[in-house]
């Protein structure tokens, strides 16, 4: 790269005739080199900051993100991921940190090496900069829900793998150019205001598309024709499959063949048959009776809508596929304070997601036990995360957050799962773990009972013990004298993947109104000797 051998001062003769001159100089060039290309080698990660530093002082956000320039950029400001060795920021994830304003070209469009943008959930407003989008190894691109207006950038980075647009104001048309993203898996530009037609993308990697909810219109292009009626449903003059099929004849007079006949009302004049009274009357109260049953149908539709409403969360993404509803309005009161109620995160814990990001994420149920329904939910790439949902949480605000205090202080263990973060409103408390892949102990044992399973031997039934032992006597020292686990039972071990076993669910029983088991609360008992309802045996 550096072509030194080019340069005609130090070709091999010369260095064996004038030894001295020749070492002489070679100090000089290295001296030279040095200067010049090692503060190269940093610059990267220096310009990164420098970049990061302008955006962070030109855009107010609510959040403190401690981005000091006296601190190491890569292990304490927080959203950023850096390569492995230190020398470029590869990821910015920062959803719903509250930014406010415009984000200043020249700022994050400097971040040559970045390849995830997460600013999800934020209020940035005016034109998104055209060289976010067309930074050289950007491949995940999130910037939904914020309130961008003008034009669709035109230029992408070929690298784009994700480019969610969606829930912004963007105007103007679909740029032809995405048609040379042939890395683009999934696209989403739902809920904006783009017009016009859509471009013709021969993009075969392309698994999701949502261009709902526009102002798009003409025929659906062949290629995309693929996608379901919900990646297109909200642009009413859009036509062709999997919509409606096109009119033929553009021009405003009806065309006989395609267009819907008119309908068919009685003719005054032509007409010259009357009703008998007692065909009006049987149309009247069959009338009747079809409103009355219209309208029961509705009331029942709104109550069973309404007793949902609440469990709807967390569940709004599973099925994945329509129009996603905006949070808020599934969370009901829970959500109404924002500010105020906010996913309270542990020390220590690396998780960069908001309250809204975890209710939009994907979820499935992983169970629901005595203290309610636990959820598995995937966040951004690479964020797996379980929800616990209580349900009969009996304390109050301040005992439960003690409460949660001791229990994130003791969780701090190889053989506790840890709780990451807690939400208390009035309405809702959730708290955040790790997912833990390996499952629970009692599906270990008792899961999957086809012929082909194999009893778990005794050496990992060992392990487990052993981890489960020292899990119960870390929270015993941790703790202290009141603090028990309080629910020890298999569902309640999940093995880690060094295969050894994790206690979860610790400390809740002081807060649930469970059914009395007189000694849970005043220390462990074996669960077979106080569990009222089924308990496993191992
Ligand atoms: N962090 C986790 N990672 C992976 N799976 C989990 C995690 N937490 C819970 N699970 C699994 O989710 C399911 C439901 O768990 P949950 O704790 O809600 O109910 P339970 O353990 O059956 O009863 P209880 O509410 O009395 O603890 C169980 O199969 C459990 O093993």
């Amino acid at each position: 790269m550096l072509h030194f051998h080019n340069h005609n001062h130090c070709h091999i003769p010369l260095c064996r005739q004038q030894p001295m001159k020749f070492c002489m100089s070679s100090v000089f060039y290295f001296l030279v080199i040095i200067t010049i290309f090692l503060p190269l080698i940093v610059a990267d990660l220096n310009s990164d900051k420098q970049a990061l530093l302008e955006f962070h002082a030109a855009v107010p956000h609510r959040r403190n993100l401690n981005w000091n320039s006296t601190n190491p950029i890569c292990t304490t400001w927080v959203g950023i991921t850096c390569a492995q060795d230190n020398s470029s920021v590869l990821a910015l994830r920062l959803p719903g940190v509250g930014f406010i304003g415009r984000i200043p070209s020249n700022t994050l469009g400097k971040l040559g090496a970045l390849k995830i943008l997460s600013l999800r959930s934020n209020r940035f407003i005016g034109d998104l900069p055209s060289d976010i989008t067309s930074l050289p190894s950007l491949q995940y691109l999130y910037l939904q829900h914020n309130n961008f207006t003008g034009d669709l950038p035109a230029s992408f980075s070929l690298q784009l793998n994700v480019l969610d647009l969606s829930f912004n104001s963007f105007t103007g048309n679909i740029s032809e150019t995405i048609q040379n993203l042939t890395s683009l898996t999934r696209l989403n530009l739902q809920n904006n205001n783009l017009s016009g037609a859509i471009p013709n993308l021969n993009l075969t990697r392309l698994k999701q598309l949502n261009l709902s909810y526009n102002q798009l219109s003409g025929r659906i292009p062949s290629s995309l024709q693929r996608f379901p009626s919900s990646s297109f449903i909200g642009n009413s003059l859009l036509c062709g499959p999997p919509l409606q099929a096109c009119s033929l004849s553009p021009s405003p007079s009806p065309s006989p063949t395609f267009s819907p006949p008119p309908p068919e009302f009685p003719k005054k004049q032509g007409s010259k048959k009357k009703l008998s009274l007692g065909v009006i009357i049987a149309i009247a109260v069959g009338g009747s009776v079809v409103l009355l049953l219209l309208a029961l149908i509705i009331l029942c539709c709104c109550l069973k809508k309404k007793d949902n409403g609440r469990s709807s969360v967390l569940k709004g993404k599973a099925s994945g596929g329509g129009r996603s509803e905006k949070p808020k309005e599934e969370f009901g009161s829970g959500v109404q304070e924002p500010e105020k109620n906010k996913l309270v995160f542990f020390e220590g814990c690396s998780y960069n997601f908001d309250l809204e990001d975890l209710l939009r994420a994907s979820a499935e149920v992983l169970g629901k036990g005595s203290y309610g329904t636990a959820y598995k939910a995937v966040l951004e790439e690479s964020t797996t995360v379980v929800v616990k949902r209580l349900k009969e949480v009996v304390v109050g605000k301040k005992d439960f957050e003690q409460q949660m205090e001791i229990i994130g202080r003791v969780g701090q263990h190889p053989n506790v799962v840890p709780l990451r973060a807690y939400y208390y409103s009035k309405d809702e408390k959730l708290l955040v773990y790790d997912y833990i892949p390996g499952g629970s102990l009692s599906t270990l044992l008792h899961g999957d009972r086809g012929g082909g399973r194999s009893p778990l031997d005794w050496e990992s039934r060992v392990k487990i013990s052993l981890g489960i032992a020292r899990g119960i006597s870390h929270v015993h020292s941790m703790g202290g004298p009141k603090f028990t686990h309080g629910n020890i039972k298999s569902s309640n071990v999940l093995i880690n993947q060094e295969h050894d076993g994790c206690i979860s669910d610790l400390g809740l029983t002081p807060l649930m109104n469970v059914p009395a088991t007189p000694s849970r609360s005043v220390g462990y008992r074996a669960p077979e000797v106080i569990e009222t309802r089924g308990y496993n045996l191992w």
